[in-house]
């Protein structure tokens, strides 16, 4: 079985693909200075606790936190025997190479994204990934990566607000009943909920309005759900679009393997 491990900012998540459908899906938060053994405990203990049965073979990774690749290989050969695939190593294929600036680096987690998207929709996608950063990823006609946008996350947003003002206090995000506050919890959510509307859907627009072809829009992320509720832009919201886009990448590279 396929263990594909998701790593963002703020959480990573692990499934394991029995090579038909995801057995199981936990998320740890993200620490660089986790050892593959602290892992290996957390995921064996959960299996023994949710009675899963599962036989990992093979793993595949993508990591927008470099620092942890190291440990996430060690548990993969030490515990699983296997070498894992690394999003965005050279030695990782994706089924269309990005069309982006020379020498930049994309995001692993994005390119996995556009592969998923194509998968699923075909070209000519927008893919809106709530995370600890919000990113837009367009996906051209032929499925390749080519470029998109970078936006503060929501949780940033509002962390930058209380960290800036004595006065602001630490708030999750929530969707308000209306734009007018007539508290300072309401007042913060109103500007952080409705502003990132603005933002999600004037993104988009600008992206469509600089394309020729209409583009189709994705929503993926935790916070998905809750900014679907605030608009009619996403065609679906996908939560495993991640760790589908893992799956198909790690099938493409056996395929490449055995021929
Ligand atoms: N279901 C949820 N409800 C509320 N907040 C969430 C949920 N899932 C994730 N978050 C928050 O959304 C942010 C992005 O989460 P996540 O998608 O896991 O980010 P990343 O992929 O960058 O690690 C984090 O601050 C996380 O705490
Ligand atoms: C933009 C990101 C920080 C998003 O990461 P996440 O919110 O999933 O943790 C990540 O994709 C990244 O580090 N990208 C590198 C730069 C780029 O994609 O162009
Ligand atoms: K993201």
């Amino acid at each position: 079985m396929l263990l594909a491990i998701d790593c963002g900012n703020t959480n990573t998540v692990f499934s394991i693909w029995d090579g038909a459908q995801f057995r199981a899906t936990w998320r740890i938060a993200t620490d660089h200075k986790r050892t593959a053994d602290e892992y290996f405990v957390w995921f064996s203990s959960l299996l023994m606790l949710t009675k899963t049965e599962a036989h990992i073979t093979e793993a595949i990774i993508s990591s927008t936190v470099p620092r942890v690749v190291f440990n996430l290989r060690v548990l993969c050969n030490r515990y699983f025997d296997c070498r894992p695939i690394v999003v965005g190593k050279p030695e990782c294929a994706l089924p269309v190479a990005p069309r982006v600036d020379q020498g930049t680096t994309v995001g692993p987690d994005r390119l996995v994204n556009t592969v998923a998207g194509f998968d699923r929709h075909g070209g000519n996608l927008i893919v809106v990934d709530f995370g600890t950063a919000t990113t837009f990823d367009v996906v051209d006609v032929d499925g390749a990566y080519i470029g998109g946008v970078i936006a503060p996350g929501v949780n940033l947003s509002l962390e930058a607000l209380h960290m800036a003002a004595a006065a602001l206090p630490h708030i999750d995000i929530a969707r308000p009943h209306s734009a007018i506050g007539t508290n300072t919890v309401a007042c913060m959510q109103a500007g952080v909920y409705w502003g990132y509307i603005g933002l999600v859907e004037g993104i988009v627009r600008q992206i469509r309005a600089e394309r020729e072809n209409p583009m189709m829009v994705i929503a993926t992320g935790g916070l998905a759900p809750l900014f679907q509720q605030g608009t009619e832009l996403f065609h679906s919201v996908e939560d495993d679009l991640t760790m589908h886009g893992l799956v198909l990448i790690h099938r493409h590279n056996k395929e490449l393997e055995t021929a």
